[in-house]
């Protein structure tokens, strides 16, 4: 990395952080007019993957969905609360923050997914559906979802790939990896071609934490 990030506020509009990731050495845009997506390989070092792999392991709960559509295995990961206080957190936020200039005062707290053999999150987008029955619980104070970061703290032995099935894209887990997608279009409106599932792991354990941003400060 090489100058500092300028301020990007909710990630909307998406410019500035689309420009502060531009000037990673390394990082790589996956070349799509549908989706603006991001991947840089090993953000974070192994021992701050294992540590963070530490914490989902000593608390976590089944996943939740948004608008349950009667799939009872449409997500069956454990999820992790991540304490905001826990000095690990702390220095990932702070990452997170260096490299997007996106405003942590916008950002949902950071949370752990944990598959074991055969858990999977099928296909789905990260923003909230405006029809869906959970619109107004989730989106009345802190807005809709503007852009996801995600990132991979292991390898698991087979499976666990991330699929964004509308432009044809797999990404396969990795320690370290980062994915920044933007969840919007141009217009602020929704972007439907960020579709993407977390393909079953099949053998091993897969660790990923994921941060989301919001149009407005975060608050329940
Ligand atoms: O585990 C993955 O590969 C995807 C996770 C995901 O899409 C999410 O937590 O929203
Ligand atoms: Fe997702």
């Amino acid at each position: 990395m090489t100058a500092a990030a300028q301020p990007a506020g909710s990630g909307l509009p998406p410019e500035p952080v689309i420009a502060n990731l531009m000037r990673v050495r390394g990082i790589q845009r996956v070349p799509s007019p549908r989706l603006t997506l991001f991947v840089q390989r090993g953000f974070l070092p192994p021992d701050l993957c294992a540590a963070i792999c530490g914490l989902i392991d000593s608390n976590r709960r089944p996943s939740t969905v948004s608008d349950p559509n009667g799939d009872d295995a449409f997500r069956t990961s454990e999820t992790c609360d991540l304490s905001p206080d826990d000095p690990i957190v702390i220095e990932v936020e702070a990452r997170i923050a260096a490299l997007t200039g996106l405003d942590p005062q916008y950002g949902e707290p950071i949370q752990g997914q944990r598959y074991a053999v055969g858990q999977q999150f099928k296909a789905h987008t990260d923003f909230f559906d405006v029809d869906g029955v959970d619109y107004e619980r989730y989106t009345s104070v802190a807005g809709n979802r503007t852009w996801t970061v995600m990132i991979y703290l292991n390898e698991p032995k087979a499976g666990g790939a991330t699929r964004f099935k509308e432009i044809d894209k797999i990404v396969p887990p990795e320690t370290g990896k980062l994915l920044a997608w933007n969840n919007r279009l141009a217009d602020g409106g929704l972007n439907g071609a960020t579709l993407h599932a977390g393909m079953k792991v099949r053998a091993g354990t897969k660790y990923v934490i994921t941060k989301w941003f919001r149009e407005r400060p975060w608050g329940w």
